[in-house]
């Protein structure tokens, strides 16, 4: 599937990004390659979220580029930069729906608003698009209050395919929900996976979901901790590399292990 030869879908190159002079992410290099599953894992803070919105081009760098498809995403003119930026669906944490709008309308949002499409065809997407995360037309007329933790990510899923992308990035697709419709979300990830050549990233700190879906594995450290000098991606490999890793600070966070936190705790 991973070709060393095909052109990154998504690359950072050196980035650097900060906020009020707080370094979050330090010369970080990646890429994304056509048709990977790439999962992001990582303590809460260390910058998974601020990895994907660089990625998604809705974050800018403080340093380093950005390259879209092997092009630096600061050449692009506005209307291009529109254009690509609409080939990645984007879940959020929080799901994001806009509270006075219902599921139908949440669903449709992008649809109406960056593209021309009549409203038989928007209608025809939405309710195929409910189809696809396992909610029956009815939901459409529902308001987000309604809506269970399941299917208001369910629904920001169903929002985020509505614009055909063929990169989608997950930011904590399981957080809050139990441990049965955290599984219903792995399996439409790959369910999304298998219907459509899409690429997915996924940020996650379900350890069943980096099992069940991972092509590859990146895991950030927070750069407050980081030695002097080490890259701030510690891993990247399988799911199984990961489970094996000889970096104890791999191997304890998958196995969800606190001692070697509990040792640089009292250490400080
Ligand atoms: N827009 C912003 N303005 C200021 N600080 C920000 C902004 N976005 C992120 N940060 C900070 O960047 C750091 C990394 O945030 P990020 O959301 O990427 O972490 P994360 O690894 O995804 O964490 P979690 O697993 O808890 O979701 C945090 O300290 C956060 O407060």
């Amino acid at each position: 599937m991973n070709s060393d030869h095909q052109t990154p879908l998504l690359e950072l190159n050196h980035v650097s990004r900060s906020f009020g002079g707080q370094g979050v992410l330090s010369d970080i290099s990646l890429q994304v390659q056509p048709g990977e599953t790439l999962v992001l894992i990582g303590e809460s803070g260390c910058g998974k979220s601020v990895t994907t919105k660089l990625l998604a081009g809705m974050l800018e760098p403080t340093a380093g580029d950005v390259m879209w498809r092997g092009v630096d995403v600061k050449r692009l003119k506005p209307a291009e930069k529109l254009k690509q930026r609409l080939r990645i669906g984007y879940l959020f944490q929080s799901a994001a729906l806009f509270d006075s709008l219902n599921v139908f309308e949440n669903i449709a949002f992008g649809l109406r608003q960056n593209t021309r499409k009549k409203n038989e065809e928007i209608q025809d997407i939405v309710y195929s698009r409910l189809v696809d995360v396992g909610l029956n037309s009815e939901v459409g007329s529902k308001m987000p209050a309604e809506l269970s933790g399941g299917m208001r990510k369910r629904v920001g899923l169903a929002r985020a395919l509505a614009i055909s992308p063929d990169i989608i990035i997950y930011d904590e697709p399981t957080t809050g929900l139990d441990p049965v419709m955290s599984d219903v979300i792995n399996e439409l990830i790959l369910s999304v996976r298998e219907q459509r050549p899409v690429t997915s990233i996924v940020v996650t700190h379900d350890m069943h979901t980096v099992q069940k879906v991972a092509d590859r594995i990146l895991m950030l450290y927070p750069l407050s901790r980081l030695p002097a000098g080490e890259n701030q991606v510690i891993f990247s490999g399988t799911a199984d590399d990961a489970f094996h890793a000889d970096d104890v600070r791999v191997y304890s966070f998958v196995h969800g292990d606190a001692s070697q936190r509990l040792h640089e705790l009292s250490a400080a």
